[in-house]
């Protein structure tokens, strides 16, 4: 027996009273608004049973067990592990020279890998290309639906490539050149290149010079021209296009260089590459305001209209903090890269800020990332620090959408081992989380600038609710734009939501959000059709068996339905 609350609009778009079986109506008082119910029940109303309609909508093409795409490892775990264990933190990594080949891309998509991030920094395009078509082959061989991120420089100051070696030690003591010269031949020994040219102007004698936020540290002893003397005081290991800052007084030094574009002559050139290349989502480095978001988005409507590509604001500088709100609202999704952040600001404050990042997200609708040094001594060791398991925890707590490897599966000796850890901490967390019930505390605030959003709205967060208190199996979204799909997701609740969406883009886009498991399905708009199919192609899969007890909404068509699979 399947039960249903509805929502009827009028097609002009106006909302009329529609009356079901004779039935009477709860008028809301702004509105024409109506609940069609029964006598006997209050806004839910009796339907029969969808395995008794008639399936004259369908076609049997339509019936085809192959016609529904879900990825491989997804359709094992639920197998495997039943709805409720199914993992709802999604998990980003890094493709760098350690997981770039076919086979570790693979083994990376079979560990749980739902979206490749590729980092503009390094690499050339050639070689980012030919990561983004393994990725696509082994989405067509082998059934993934691995998103595509790439990641843009940014134009902040960096370091050069320090002449193709894959690190440089500094040690204690020893005097290194920092310079912004050209050189046409190999670089003198304990010289590195700088990106920006007014840096030996705009440092001065006595500053403290950070090595991606502190990895190591200098002391400026001298400028000469082009090259700024600096003596090792933290050694360390120097990596390739390291980001570099100067403190002046305890304070980040940010003068001629926060004029730098967020968006530089390269990055536009790579964002061309990005768009022509299909890339899922496109991370701006640096952002400062949410005006760059409007120009990047207004630009690539102009340059590829049909394009729909995702766009995440990295947020990692002292200005983004600034206008967060207002960068969160302009943009698709957001990115905690903390890498960056924690060269900016005190490190003490990275975490407190990390927490309001993620939760302003949560509020405004949408997915953030928690990224960088998740599992950093995984880089070189097989197993993970205490603490950083317990930074891991707390990014999952705190109901962060995704977490990311860096370096870790990028040029790590073990991404693999890396990407295991972070899907075994996200499940044991989420069942923990489960247990506690937090789902019940959850509240947010509205969001939708229309009525018929906060209908959607309204119906996202009743549907969890009711998903929540009768337990059921899992929640089913018919969505063909997504947002839907992202409401329900916003709730978190108990179980697992089966995203369905027509569009493979929008497939993979969802791929980034919490709890959501992203199906492509053609579907019409009846929704007792779509029902009938997806139950056939399920059970056909074993994904679903009779019995299980399911709420169903959709974008089409606003209403809340609940029932038993037959
Ligand atoms: N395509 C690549 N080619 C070579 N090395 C890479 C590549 N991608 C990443 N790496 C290496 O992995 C390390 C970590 O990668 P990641 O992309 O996270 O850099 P990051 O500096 O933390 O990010 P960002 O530059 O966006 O702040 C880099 O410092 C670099 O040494
Ligand atoms: C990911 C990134 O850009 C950072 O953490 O700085
Ligand atoms: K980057
Ligand atoms: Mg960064």
């Amino acid at each position: 027996m399947a039960q249903s609350l509805q929502l009827f609009t009028a097609p002009n778009g106006s909302f009329s009273s529609v009356t079901h079986s004779g039935n009477t109506h709860a008028h809301l008082p702004s509105s024409k608004l109506s609940f069609s119910t029964p006598p006997n029940s209050f806004a839910l109303s009796l339907r029969p049973s969808t395995s008794s309609l008639p399936r004259r909508h369908v076609s049997t093409a339509d019936w085809s067990p192959t016609s529904i795409e879900v990825d491989a490892v997804t359709e094992a775990e639920l197998r495997e592990n039943g709805f409720r264990s199914t993992r709802r933190t999604k998990l980003v990594c890094t493709v760098g020279p350690a997981t770039c080949g076919f086979e570790q891309l693979e083994a990376l998509a079979v560990g749980g890998m739902n979206v490749a991030r590729i980092n503009m920094c390094h690499g050339t395009r050639e070689w980012h290309r030919e990561v983004i078509q393994r990725v696509r082959r082994l989405n067509d061989d082998k059934g993934f639906a691995v998103a595509i991120m790439m990641d843009t420089e940014g134009s902040e100051i960096h370091m050069g490539d320090l002449g193709g070696a894959s690190s440089a030690k500094a040690e204690d003591g020893e005097i290194w050149t920092f310079s912004v010269r050209a050189f046409d031949s190999t670089l003198p020994e304990h010289t590195v290149n700088v990106n920006y040219e007014g840096f030996a102007e705009d440092v001065k004698v006595g500053d403290e010079l950070l090595v991606d936020g502190g990895m190591v540290r200098f002391e400026v002893i001298g400028k000469i021209g082009p090259d700024v003397k600096c003596l090792c005081t933290d050694p360390g290991l120097l990596l390739p296009r390291a980001n570099l800052t100067f403190w002046r007084n305890g304070s980040l030094v940010r003068e001629r260089n926060s004029m730098l574009p967020t968006i530089s002559s390269k990055d536009w050139l790579d964002i061309d590459f990005g768009i022509a290349e299909g890339v899922d989502f496109i991370a701006i480095s640096f952002v400062k305001s949410a005006e760059v978001i409007h120009h990047l988005r207004s630009y690539i409507a102009a340059r590829s209209p049909n394009s729909d590509v995702a766009l995440i604001a990295k947020i990692e500088s002292i200005d983004s903090l600034k206008n967060l709100e207002e960068i969160i609202q302009a943009s698709d999704a957001a990115m905690v890269a903390r890498g960056d952040l924690g060269a900016q600001i005190p490190l003490e404050q990275v975490p407190s800020a990390q927490q309001r990042i993620v939760e302003l997200c949560r509020q405004l609708n949408k997915p953030v990332i928690v990224a960088s040094q998740l599992l950093e001594s995984m880089i070189e060791y097989p197993t993970p620090t205490r603490a950083e398991v317990a930074d891991v925890s707390e990014a999952v707590k705190q109901g962060a959408d995704a977490l990311m490897l860096s370096g870790e599966s990028a040029m790590g000796q073990y991404p693999e081992k890396a990407l295991a850890v972070l899907r075994s901490v996200s499940l044991r967390i989420e069942r923990w989380w489960r247990e506690q019930k937090y789902h019940e505390t959850i509240e947010h605030p509205s969001i939708g600038t229309s009525f018929s959003e906060n209908i959607s709205e309204e119906i996202c967060n009743s549907a969890a609710k009711m998903a929540n208190n009768l337990e059921v199996d899992a929640l089913f979204v018919y969505t063909k734009t997504g947002c839907m799909a992202s409401l329900l997701s916003r709730c978190r609740p108990d179980c697992p939501i089966f995203a369905f969406t027509t569009t493979p883009s929008v497939r993979r886009r969802l791929n980034l959000q919490w709890g959501l498991i992203p199906f492509r399905l053609s579907f019409s708009d009846d929704m007792e059709s779509n029902l009938n199919k997806t139950f056939s192609l399920l059970k056909a899969r074993n994904l679903i068996k009779s019995g299980d007890l399911v709420i169903a909404v959709s974008d089409m068509f606003q209403s809340i339905q609940v029932m038993n699979v037959p």
